[in-house]
């Protein structure tokens, strides 16, 4: 018998620590290409089963109505593959999310808080999708759904969708929130974007980290540029943690970061944040912890 409950399950962060824009598909969509890292900060999520088939989110988040909650809404969509697999109704859930990760911050929030749910019902319900059809069910709501269904750090091409596993360092971030929500949708459709950064291997950028151990000496963020342009306190952020070595913008903002060899190098710089700022650290994760956990039954691979 599959247990009922899942509690305390992670939905860890994500960091870009490179992200270009190398053209735009006929639909208007961006090609990227960007290493997505996981971090061990995020939100948290607690599953129940329910009987009645009713998917239902217990906690509120301000902004988001449940029914346009990505948790919800990823939930109906596995309802409707187990419901066409098995030939008759899925059972139902109660989400409640402990939400850490601040919305609009390019850390990846509400796609892996989707992600974590995906995997956890497909575990609790038994539905049955392997890791490639869970990824491929969680795309349309999001592009960065499938890399944490992934549960690896990986190199991203396409719009996100095109994963391949890539070592990164073993080191600590400090991730600093400016408190500003970035809608993705506006940086995307900026006429200053750059958008023919010329494509590269993963090879490059492995063979840089090799010689050089530094995350963010390789590449840029394009979408920076248009970031900090529209929102000053990201362009504030970015200056301010620059002047301790490489800082960047994750995503499409507005969450700034800068990696560190060591705890303590962290430490000593999470400490001088002005006080005006939500700051923390975050050690570099190898593999996404839902995956360690539902493993144990032969579930996600
Ligand atoms: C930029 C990235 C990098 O990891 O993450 P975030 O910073 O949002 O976390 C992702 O590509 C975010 O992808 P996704 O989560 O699907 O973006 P959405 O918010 O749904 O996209 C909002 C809008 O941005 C534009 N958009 C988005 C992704 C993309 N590759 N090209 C685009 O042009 C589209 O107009 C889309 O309608
Ligand atoms: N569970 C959720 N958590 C956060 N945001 C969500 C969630 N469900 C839907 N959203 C919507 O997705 C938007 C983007 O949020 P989020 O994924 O956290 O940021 P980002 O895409 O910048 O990393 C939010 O502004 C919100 O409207």
């Amino acid at each position: 018998m599959p247990p009922r409950s899942l509690h305390d399950c992670p939905a860890p962060a994500k960091l870009n620590l490179f992200l270009h824009v190398n053209g735009r598909r006929d639909d208007g969509y961006h090609l990227l290409q960007t290493v997505f890292q996981l971090v061990d900060h995020g939100d948290t999520l607690h599953f129940d089963v329910r009987d009645d088939g009713q998917v239902r989110r217990t906690t509120d988040l301000p902004g988001v109505p449940a029914e346009h909650d990505l948790v919800v809404r990823a939930l109906r969509l596995l309802q409707a593959e187990f419901a066409r697999r098995h030939g008759r109704p899925a059972p139902g859930l109660d989400v409640a999310i402990d939400k850490r990760l601040p919305m609009g911050g390019g850390l990846g929030g509400g796609s892996s808080d989707a992600a974590t749910a995906l995997m956890a019902a497909n575990h609790l319900w038994q539905a049955g999708l392997n890791r490639d059809e869970l990824m491929a069910l969680g795309l349309p709501l999001g592009a960065d759904i499938p890399f944490f269904i992934f549960g690896q750090n990986a190199f991203a091409e396409g719009v996100g969708e095109r994963l391949q596993p890539v070592d990164t360092a073993d080191c600590w971030y400090v991730v600093i929130e400016p408190g500003v929500a970035v809608p993705t949708a506006a940086i995307f459709c900026a006429r200053d974007l750059t958008r023919d950064t010329k494509p590269v291997r993963i090879a490059d950028f492995s063979r840089h980290l090799m010689s050089q151990q530094d995350q963010l000496g390789f590449g840029k963020n394009d979408l920076q540029a248009v970031a900090t342009q529209l929102f000053p306190p990201v362009a504030e952020a970015v200056e301010w943690l620059g002047s301790y070595g490489h800082a960047r913008m994750t995503g499409s903002g507005s969450c700034v970061f800068s990696a560190f060899a060591d705890e303590a190098g962290a430490t000593a710089v999470l400490a001088v944040v002005p006080g005006k700022w939500v700051a923390w650290k975050a050690k570099s994760l190898v593999r996404h912890p839902m995956h360690g956990r539902l493993q144990v039954d032969g579930v996600i691979e």
